[in-house]
Order: C-alpha cells, then structure tokens, then sequence
C-alpha cells in the first residue's frame, strides 16, 4: 500500500513547523517524544536481541530527550544499558528535560564512554537540529566507536548528518540503522547521509496527516505511484505512431556507439518508432550495427529543416557522443523554434557552457519541453553559480536549477534528483552501484526520450525513466554493460 509518510521528504525546518503546529493543535509535544523514544527502543530490541548492552548516547536538545526515554524503556524491557550525556543534562529544556527527569538511572559524561565489544550504541546526540560542525568530544567518541566495529542505532538521523543536505558535519555514525520519525529527511536520501543511515524505519508518532499535508513540501522518494498515472497505456488500438517517433543525432564516424544505445534504449522503452540521424560519413558504421531502428542522413541545419517538415516527429534526443558544439547549439535552436520535445545530454549540454541563457531562453515561454539530464560537471557548466553554493543540499541546486531553465532537470549520481520547473522534486532510490558504467547515461536519455514522445509530461516522463534505469540495472545485476540495462528493459514486469 502506497503511504503518504513512506515518499514525503520534509526538511528540518518542515519539521519543526509540524511540531509547532502539532503542539498548537493541543497535541502533547512530550507525547511525540514519549512515541519516538519507544519507537526507538523496541527497533533496538527487535534489531539486537544479543546485545549485552545497550550504550545510549544522549545530546543536548531533543534528540537526547527520545535518548532518555529509550533509555528508560529499554531499562523497563530489562535491558542492561549505560547512559552517556554530552553537556550537562541538568540544563536540558522543555521536552527533553521531562524526559531526563522520568529516566532513573546514573548518567555519565559521554567523555568517559569506552566502548566495549558487545556494546550496541543508541546514538541520540543530535539530530534535526545539527547545526554546526561536531564538537571534539563527539568526533573521538564517533572514532572510538567505529573502532571497535559496534552496531549504531541512530535516533532520528546518524549524528553528523546535516538532515537538509545528507552532508556530514566534521564526523558522523555510520549506523546499521536508523528510526525516523513520520517522513524521511532530505538527509537519509541524499549522499553520503543515505549510505550512512543503514536501513531506515520511519515510524509514525501520531502527528494528523492534515498538519503534515500543511508543511509539506514537494519532495518525494521517486516511487511509481507518483507518476503511474501518466504512463501510456497499452490498447489494442495503439499503433507505432501513437506510441510515437524518438529521433536521436549521432555524432560523426568514430563516436556513433552513445547515440545508438540511446536509440536502441528508445526503442526497448517504449517508442513506437526511432530514427538515427546520422552524419553521411558515419552512415555506414551505424548502418552496421541497426537492425530495428532508422537511419536517415543528416549533416546540416538544411537538412534538419528539410526533416521538421514532418510533424510527427516530436521527440529528440542530443548530446550522447555528439562531439560538434556549434551543431548542437544551431540544431537546439531549431527544434525549439519549432516547438519540439528536447533531451539534452552530455555535449549538447556543454555546447552552452559558454552561454547558458541562450539555451533556457529558447524554451522559457512554453510548457515544459526540455529535459536536461547533466551529471555534477556537466550541471556546473550550466550552472555555475549553484554548483559553487555548498550550502544548498542536492533537491534545491535541483529545484533552483529547473525553475531557471524552465526544463525537467535530472541532476545524476547514486542519488539521482529529479526536478521540475514547479518546484517537484523526486529523489531516486532504486539505482545500484553498477548503473555507473560507461553508456548508462546514454541508455537513460533514451528511455527518457521513448517517454516523452508516448505522451508523458516531462517532470513525469524523466522520473519514470529514472526509475526504470534503475529496476533494468537492478535486473541485469552485477558487472553489467550500457548494453545490458537496454536488454534488461523489456524484461521488467509491470511498473511498480
Ligand atoms: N520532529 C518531531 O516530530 C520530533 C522530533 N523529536 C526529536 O527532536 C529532534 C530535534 O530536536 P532539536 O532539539 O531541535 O535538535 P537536536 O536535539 O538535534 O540538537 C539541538 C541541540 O544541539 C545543539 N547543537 C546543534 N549543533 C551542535 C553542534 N555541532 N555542537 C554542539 N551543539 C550543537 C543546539 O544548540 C541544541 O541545543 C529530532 O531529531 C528528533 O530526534 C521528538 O522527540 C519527537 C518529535
Ligand atoms: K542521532
């Protein structure tokens, strides 16, 4: 079953909002804690049943009050446990201070903590409220920690993690898991915060979904149910032409190969129809290697203009292995004259690194019909300015990067970000780490490309291609090929 609270991504700062709201709302604010603190203790029973004890490491805000009612809970369960502090815990407020005063039991200065083989950690020094690089004593105890190989469990967020941006402040846990509370963080999805969470369990303290709905921004795990909805249906009636006609430029005799696993990955993906324009002296080596898709020659703007005569040819594909700026940039121009769907790759994104504007100026005043899909150095030439900003996490260089290039923005990596001009985001959790090999990018403009021209918006069309990349990598399994994910395309069952 699709939950709302298993896609949304909420922020830190969305988070607070709810809980201000939530406690406005004449919900208990330490009846919140009390949830999150058991949540937090029957994880650690369920997950370590032979832990010989449990260390919980408590911090000074709210995180440590959920570390105190673990505590306390874990104690009641007759767990053996040993309580750590950093800071004085008789200067705790609000929540976390009635937690502190309900737990019975010695605390210790974190300081004095050495871990010990057997040991399962609660770490529950900070969380959403991170707000600085660690301080010393957290970073030797973190070291001392990772040493000796204990099991962590994080409260909330690995302490370290910048839950906006999933970047690691000085030091962090690496946790075998973490128990998060209503919806994940930018945090556990992005890198290297994702890899550092372990298995997240987000668990449901009771804040009413119209709160949530409220804060809620519009940032999402990439999931099918999210654009299940657009995708083309299958009828009896459907025809190569209503599942429309992909065009894809190849580059010139030597650098063919990207273009045609586009091509292919078009076909595979859906596409009714794909042709692959191609320079005459590269003809006969692509030639070769076609079977099912199209070749037509094509050397210059004449030659383009001469095929847009023909309107059904919506969708196209540039920038895989297409080696000539001044091509790329002359033929993007025309196909957004004439109103065509666009996926830039590779070199057709670095064609406008001199002049960025110039490209999203051409597709400012319409719907959304560009897709941009540039990895982090191809997203740099675009975007310089945003790139240099350390301080915006992955979904807002993203979120920034579509609403000022009007296009359907695929920022690549293990943690691929999905975004459109609206401000949806979609962060993608599917890939494994063998989709980075060389082609793969190529493979996913195509199916991309095979979406947009079956009839798929642009925000959904990429997302989904996204997605189905990552299921095809997932299928083709260890030590995959570009040629691989392709072939492994249509061997997907049904989509979610
Ligand atoms: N959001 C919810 O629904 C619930 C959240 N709970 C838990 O509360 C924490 C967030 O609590 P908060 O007090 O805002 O933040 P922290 O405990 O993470 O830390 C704040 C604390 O630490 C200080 N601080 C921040 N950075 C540093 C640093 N680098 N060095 C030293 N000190 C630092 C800061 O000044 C504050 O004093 C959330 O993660 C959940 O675990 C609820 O209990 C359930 C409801
Ligand atoms: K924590």
């Amino acid at each position: 079953m699709h939950r709302e609270i298993d896609t949304l991504i909420l922020t830190p700062d969305d988070m607070g909002r709810i809980d201000h709201d939530a406690a406005a709302s004449g919900l208990s604010s330490y009846g919140l804690m009390e949830r999150a603190g058991q949540a937090v203790a029957a994880a650690a029973l369920r997950r370590f049943p032979g832990a010989l004890r449990f260390a919980v490491l408590c911090g000074p805000g709210n995180n440590g009050g959920d570390g105190y009612v673990a505590a306390r809970a874990l104690q009641e369960a007759g767990a053996a446990i040993a309580v750590y502090a950093f800071g004085d815990p008789a200067t705790l407020k609000g929540d976390a201070a009635e937690a502190f005063g309900c737990f019975k039991g010695p605390v210790f200065a974190l300081a004095d903590y050495a871990p010990r083989v057997g040991d399962v950690v609660i770490d529950a020094l900070f969380g959403a409220g991170l707000s600085r690089d660690l301080p010393e004593t957290v970073i030797r105890t973190i070291n001392a920690v990772r040493e000796k190989v204990l099991p962590v469990l994080a409260v909330d967020l690995p302490s370290g993690i910048d839950g906006r941006t999933g970047q690691v402040r000085g030091r962090a846990f690496e946790a075998v898991a973490t128990v998060t509370f209503m919806c994940r963080k930018p945090g556990h999805v992005l890198l290297p915060g994702r890899m550092l969470a372990g298995d997240v369990e987000i668990f449901d303290i009771g804040i009413p979904g119209r709160v949530l709905a409220r804060h809620a921004g519009h940032s999402r795990v990439n999931t099918p149910a999210l654009w299940r909805v657009a995708l083309p249906t299958e009828t009896s009636a459907t025809h190569k032409y209503v599942r429309g006609h992909l065009a894809v430029f190849s580059g010139g005799a030597t650098a063919t190969g990207a273009a045609r696993l586009s091509a292919l990955a078009g076909l595979r993906a859906g596409a009714g129809l794909v042709t692959l324009l191609s320079p005459r002296d590269a003809l006969a080596t692509n030639a070769a290697h076609l079977t099912s898709v199209m070749l037509k020659p094509l050397d210059s703007e004449d030659d383009l203009a001469a095929l847009l005569e023909d309107a059904r040819l919506k969708t196209f594909v540039l920038g895989p292995g297409f080696g000539h700026m001044d091509k790329a940039r002359h033929y993007v121009r025309r196909l957004a004259e004439t109103g065509r769907q666009l996926v830039l790759d590779a070199d057709g994104i670095t064609a406008f690194r001199d002049d960025p504007g110039s490209l999203f100026q051409l597709f400012a005043a319409s719907d959304t019909r560009l897709v941009l899909t540039p990895h982090d150095g191809e997203f740099a030439r675009l975007f310089p300015d945003l790139a240099a900003d350390k301080g915006l996490s992955k979904i807002e260089r993203a979120q920034k990067a579509a609403a000022r290039s009007n296009a359907a923005l695929v920022l690549k990596g293990a943690d691929t970000v999905i975004a459109a001009p609206d401000g949806r985001a979609l962060v993608n959790d599917n890939a494994s780490p063998w989709l980075a090999t060389a082609g793969s990018g190529d493979v996913l403009a195509g199916i991309i490309g095979a979406h947009l021209t079956q009839g798929m918006p642009a925000f959904e069309a990429a997302a989904s291609a996204v997605w189905r990349h990552g299921e095809a990598g997932r299928a083709a399994g260890e030590g995959l090929t570009a040629e691989d994910i392709v072939n492994a395309l249509s061997g997907l069952s049904e989509i979610g």
